[in-house]
């Protein structure tokens, strides 16, 4: 390397930590004028990394010992990205009922810069016309129950499909890797409903579908620490988000293909009992003069990239939980397995709609939710100044919801940390009866899939996949640990919370079953 360009190297290196010391200066000054109005109480923060050392491996476990002490809400600042932590039920009613619209908008975070749908995204779009628009479009027919109804066939179909997998390795005494082959079935059955394609020997969009989202994940998830760089991440240091343009750009290319064979076929015209997938039912509002909102192409597939990233490593996080919880609590596991086999019997699979006559289920699986929720730590941003238990929030600030630490949370909930299912029952003596622990959030104490109209438009169909998939596995297989011994209930680094190992387990075929696979 030449001396010049050692200079200019160095000089870059001065004007990026002098730019970065006056911005961490001018944020300080900034948020200690805020001290003065009531802002909320926050930890003793160092220059530069605020409280980047007091975070362990888990966001949601770090957030929530610094709430032990410093109270249900907080300021908390990681490097360049400042957010107000809400911990307790309390508060969060606060945000999702009492001020709902206030805090009903997302804010753009982690990686937003290299999406290339910016503009058309759901998840992040501010509460206006395109959301609402969408929003309605989701409840009352994408994601409605009649249209989950249309799609049962497919689910039975990738459970059994499932099942199976899992038979022909306890066939040969191999592992079961149920990390991988629950994202498998996820993407599986999402990508079936949304675009009619699936991950096999002769389809291959879904498995490429499959493979994008997983390195999209995967690079969202390492460019989002890049936050703490506040200004500087668009430098992209790592190179990752160029990685993830061209990731999207492949889907792009993908989706865009498969766009055009479903105008094709929507030109032809639908012919009696011809389902419509979500991509038809899309295409057929962006084809719609008069609809309130004119989709775009981009709105689309921006749309289903959506529903593949909230939807698919979520429910099957969700599941692996629900199996390792299970495996590590085998009374439980008996129970819910006597259960299925008094309801449904040792001749037929467990389906859908037997759950509504399996409450141990039902129960094992709102316990999973409350001890792993997928998506612990609930993003809005505050749209203009208030105030939440009488501390001062600035208009834009960014509000995390720990869901983790609210379903924690002792006052609340008896034995917080301990995976019992018997709660939830309707004869619990702690008479969290589920008629009040309704899923979509109206119970401030549990909150796994958020709540109010920014709450999670998934989470009936995560529901249905989950009952239906857990039960047949607890019904036709007991499980081995692979080392023997329990299952590690690590959770793994970052926001998520997911299980730290990847769950392998050596599964044995119940010996009371019929030969029905
Ligand atoms: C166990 C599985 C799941 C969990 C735990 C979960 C959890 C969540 C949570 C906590 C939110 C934020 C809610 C809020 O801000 O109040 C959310 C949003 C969302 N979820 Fe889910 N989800 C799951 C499955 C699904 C599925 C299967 C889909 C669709 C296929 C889905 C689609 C979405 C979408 C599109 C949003 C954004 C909604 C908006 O911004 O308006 N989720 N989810």
């Amino acid at each position: 390397m030449a001396v010049n360009d050692i200079f200019y190297y160095f000089l870059f290196l001065v004007w990026i930590i002098t730019a970065f010391l006056v911005h961490s200066f001018i944020r300080s000054y900034l948020s200690s004028s805020h001290s003065e109005i009531n802002a909320p109480p926050s930890p003793p923060a160092l220059p530069i990394v605020g409280h980047l050392h007091l975070m362990g491996k888990v966001l949601p476990r770090s957030f929530q010992t610094l709430a032990q002490k410093y109270g249900p809400i907080m300021k908390i600042r990681l490097g360049a990205s400042t957010c107000v932590v809400a911990s307790n039920a309390a508060v969060a009613k606060e945000i999702f009922k009492t001020q709902e619209l206030n805090f009903v908008s997302r804010p753009e975070f982690g990686a937003s810069e290299y999406f290339i749908y910016r503009g058309s995204r759901f998840v992040t779009a501010p509460y206006g016309d395109y959301w609402r628009f969408m929003k309605k479009l989701c409840m009352t027919r994408l994601l409605s129950a009649p249209q989950l109804d249309k799609f049962s066939d497919i689910r039975e179909e990738e459970k059994v499909k499932l099942v199976e997998s899992v038979m022909s390795c306890a066939r040969e005494g191999k592992l079961f890797d149920l990390r991988s082959e629950f994202t498998a079935f996820t993407n599986n059955t999402v990508c079936r409903m949304a675009m009619s394609t699936r991950c096999s020997g002769n389809d291959n969009d879904a498995h490429q579908i499959n493979g994008i989202v997983k390195t999209c994940l995967m690079l969202a998830g390492k460019l989002s620490v890049g936050d703490i760089l506040g200004p500087f991440r668009f430098l992209d240091f790592s190179g990752n988000g160029k990685k993830l343009m061209g990731a999207l750009k492949q889907y792009d290319q993908l989706v865009e293909r498969i766009l055009m064979e479903h105008q094709e076929k929507a030109t032809k015209g639908f012919h009696q009992g011809d389902r419509k997938d979500l991509m038809d039912i899309l295409l057929e509002t962006y084809n719609d003069p008069t609809a309130e909102v004119r989709l775009s192409k981009n709105d689309i597939k921006s749309f289903l990239l959506d529903l593949f990233f909230a939807g698919t490593d979520t429910t099957s996080s969700a599941m692996q939980w629900a199996m390792a919880e299970l495996i590590n609590n085998p009374n439980a596991f008996m129970k819910l397995r006597e259960e299925i086999n008094s309801v449904v019997g040792a001749e037929r699979l467990v389906k859908e709609s037997d759950v509504q006559n399996l409450p141990y289920l039902r129960a094992t699986i709102r316990e999973t939710l409350r001890l792993h929720p997928s998506a612990p730590l609930v993003i809005r941003e505050c749209d203009e100044d208030c105030k939440v238990n009488g501390s001062f929030i600035g208009a834009k600030t960014r509000v995390l919801v720990n869901a983790y630490a609210v379903m924690r949370e002792p006052d609340s909930w008896a034995n917080p940390d301990e995976f019992l299912p018997e709660r939830f029952m309707e004869t619990s003596e702690q008479k969290i009866g589920e008629h009040q622990m309704e899923f979509k959030g109206q119970n401030f104490r549990y909150l796994p899939f958020g709540s109010g109209r920014r709450g999670c438009p998934g989470a009936s169909l995560a529901m249905l996949v989950m009952h239906a998939a857990v039960g047949a596995l607890v019904q036709c297989f007991d499980w081995k640990v692979k080392d023997g011994g329990k299952v590690d209930l690590s959770e793994g680094p970052g926001f998520g919370a997911e299980m730290a190992q990847p769950l392998l387990c050596y599964p044995v075929k119940n010996k009371h079953m019929s030969n029905l696979l």
